[in-house]
């Protein structure tokens, strides 16, 4: 008897946990036997028939399921997947192992799947048949030398489109994946080999048979984990954004990693999961690791909730001592550290945007004659007001208004300043200040520094789109105007808290070159990702500056099932629906924690988590700034606590007309035509960024009317 090392590959993950307890306990014992001696009796150990690779073995976990694995040294195997019998014996004839040339690491082809897409094909157009291949230039030599398994190349001499290549790469080992898809970008052969191909090549003398010096490259440990404890895989494979394994794509990599200082700002844009957060945090990582002693990085967002994610993200991508070289606070804690500086025990309270809408309703409500609207006075306050800094009368009379929908004559502004000046006094008085207000003051403190005295030498920003006037100017003062000062990560289509000013007018210059966006998605499937942007209908998005900008090119290599879209009766009969849906995705493996329920309102959130604990599904409500503990159940949260995350299957309940847009977020178009507009658009982004946080399933339900949002073409 001699014992054996099992190395799990990372695609076992997903076979694992789509099996039953039960069935999992087996195969945890199963791994230990493995360990104790592959030759024991009652394992089965065996090469299938017909396999395409010889080195690939099958083995008994119980009468029905059978392992998959690979053998490839005296006593080591690679555990690929545990299936029902007649799965497992179709995987094994068909997978391939190699260690790749360019890499120097284990990769595992899945013939099953290539072969299995293109064959899978609705049968093509006539003319489509004769289109040429998509790769007619590149030869097998140059696929050779990128890094392309020459298995998978007849496959790839079949494409004949764009859509076609995003089926294809889902199933190729990652170095491949990239490759093909900067060539289908339009990229030379020589330049896939310096931007991709190069980058990720060892330079170790490849032996293609010594799999033990193969497994020690870090391009096997992207793609396997090496341990044979099942509970340590499972705990890796858990880890939030297990990203910190992937490779970055080229263009994510230019981004992140760039050595020569950029001599600016720069700007990155792109949709929902194009790995915005993932670049800006390895750009942080990059900028630490390169500053010389004494000085300071600021990793900044808009809420509190989403500056702890980026903290723990932070943490797991370069541990304790990256997270204590970086500053890492939302924006109004920036604020705030600066007026407390400044004026110590005096520095007054700052509230919130909803404290805000209510002191704005108290003195629109105690308004004797002309009734100006709150939502509208706050707007006027804060676009106008906050954003230019106003302090006086005078000041506010010289102020443009442009982007405000309403014209307000000398008397009117003269009566709406005396409102605002009321309501200023009011929280001044309370010892109380608005948050906004507070950015505005810090911008104006930290103005008056000078280079020596900026706290920053890089400030990196996540969620660009939802920072204010006041936010951008203070920012531009903390950190002296030069190489690498401002790295702005954010996406116009998700903006969703009311805040639009370009760049360009805080002295943030991102034009031309140190401009870039990113269009592939890696966390939505091409379904789910289609009917998201369905969702946007025809508005009209900026670029983060004073241009606008779409979502062309945007695509994702997943594909998978189709959402659904369903209209019920009543809220009471959609909730049943719910049930029914979470009911059937637990059925499918999915674990309650991979689930989410959002909606608009907190009294629908409150009403979904009550039915699901009805139902006996554990269901929790997630509020802002927690982390619900692991085991809670599905989690339930509005569609603003959603930003920023992602869940297996996500349920978007109660998109009906009544409630999305949401009527009371909504300021009347006789009140201001053009923030009517401002507010439906961020409705609309609202429901855009509760959508595309699902990775593998979607549903979108309504009771009565649907939304007019879901007009776009479903
Ligand atoms: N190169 C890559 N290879 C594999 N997965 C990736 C890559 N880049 C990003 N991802 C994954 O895609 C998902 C989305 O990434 P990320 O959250 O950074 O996107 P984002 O653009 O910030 O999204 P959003 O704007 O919707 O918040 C994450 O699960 C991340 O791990």
């Amino acid at each position: 008897m001699s014992k054996a090392q099992v190395v799990m590959a990372d695609v076992f993950g997903k076979y694992y946990d789509a099996l039953d307890g039960a069935v999992q306990a087996q195969v945890l014992q199963f791994i230990m036997k493995m360990q104790r001696d592959p030759d024991a009796n009652g394992l089965n150990l065996k090469p299938p028939k017909g396999g395409r690779d010889k080195r690939v073995r099958t083995a008994r976990i119980n009468d029905n399921f059978r392992a998959v694995l690979m053998h490839y040294a005296d006593r080591i195997y690679y555990l690929v997947a545990v299936l029902p019998h007649d799965d497992a014996y179709t995987l094994a004839s068909h997978i391939i192992f190699d260690i790749n040339k360019v890499t120097g690491g284990v990769e595992l082809i899945n013939l099953a799947s290539v072969e299995g897409t293109l064959g899978g094909q609705p049968a093509k157009a006539p003319a489509e048949q004769t289109e040429p291949s998509v790769f007619a230039e590149v030869s097998g030599a140059d696929f050779d030398r990128l890094g392309v398994h020459p298995s998978v190349v007849p496959a790839l001499r079949e494409i004949r489109s764009v859509d076609a290549i995003l089926g294809f790469v889902e199933h190729l080992p990652k170095l491949a994946r990239d490759v093909i898809l900067c060539l289908a970008d339009g990229m030379t052969v020589e330049q896939v080999w310096e931007q991709v191909s190069s980058v990720a090549a060892t330079s170790d003398t490849i032996d293609p048979e010594d799999y033990e010096a193969a497994n020690e490259r870090p391009a096997t440990k992207e793609s396997f984990v090496i341990t044979g404890d099942v509970a340590e895989f499972k705990q890796i494979m858990s880890e939030p954004l297990s990203a910190w394994r992937i490779f970055l794509h080229p263009a994510q990599r230019a981004l992140a990693e760039r050595k020569t200082p950029n001599k600016g700002s720069v700007r990155v844009t792109g949709g929902p999961g194009t790995g915005k957060t993932v670049v800006a945090l390895h750009r942080v990582k990059a900028l630490a690791e390169r500053m010389p002693p004494g000085q300071a990085i600021l990793l900044t967002t808009y809420t509190t909730t989403l500056a702890e994610l980026l903290r723990s993200l932070l943490e797991d991508l370069g541990g304790a001592q990256l997270a204590a070289k970086v500053d890492v606070r939302n924006i109004d804690k920036v604020s705030y550290g600066i007026a407390k500086d400044i004026f110590g025990t005096k520095t007054p309270k700052p509230l919130g945007d909803d404290e805000i809408r209510k002191r704005w309703e108290e003195v629109a409500d105690e308004q004797q004659s002309h009734r100006w609207d709150a939502r509208f006075l706050e707007a006027e306050w804060k676009q106008v007001v906050l954003a230019q800094d106003v302090r006086s009368r005078d000041e506010y009379f010289a102020a443009s208004r442009a982007g405000r929908g309403r014209r307000l004559n000398r008397p009117e502004r003269a009566q709406v300043w005396g409102l605002i000046e009321a309501f200023e006094h009011r929280l001044d008085a309370a010892g109380e200040v608005g948050v906004t207000q507070l950015a505005a003051q810090a911008a104006r403190i930290a103005s008056g520094w000078n280079d020596e005295t900026r706290p920053y030498r890089h400030i990196v920003v996540d969620e660009a789109q939802d920072l204010h006037a006041a936010h951008w100017k203070l920012l531009r003062a903390l950190v002296p105007d030069g190489e690498d000062d401002l790295f702005i990560v954010g996406d116009a289509h998700q903006r969703i808290y009311g805040n639009q000013t370009p760049l360009s007018a805080h002295g943030i210059n991102v034009r031309g070159g140190r401009s870039k966006r990113l269009t592939l998605n890696y966390r939505t499937t091409r379904q789910i990702l289609a009917t998201s942007l369905s969702l946007l209908g025809d508005a009209k998005f900026d670029d983060l500056d004073d241009s606008t900008e779409d979502l062309a090119g945007y695509r994702s290599v997943l594909g998978g099932a189709r959402p659904e879209l369903v209209e019920h009766p009543s809220t009471a009969a959609e909730l049943a629906g719910l049930i029914t849906r979470i009911e059937g995705w637990l059925g499918e493996g999915l674990k309650e924690d991979e689930i989410v329920v959002t909606a608009r309102t907190n009294k629908l959130v409150k009403a979904a988590v009550e039915a699901l604990n009805g139902a006996g599904i554990k269901a929790v409500q997630v509020m802002s700034r927690q982390t619900p503990e692991i085991g809670s159940g599905v989690h339930v949260m509005t569609m603003h606590r959603i930003k920023g995350l992602e869940y297996r299957a996500v349920a978007i309940i109660g998109v009906g007309a009544d409630h999305v847009p949401q009527p009371g977020a909504m300021t009347p178009v006789s009140e201001d035509r053009l923030q009517h507009e401002r507010d439906l658009q961020r409705e609309r982004s609202l429901l855009f960024v509760a959508a595309t946080r699902a990775r593998e399933q979607l549903a979108i339900t309504w009771a009565g009317k649907r939304s007019p949002f879901l007009e776009g073409g479903h």
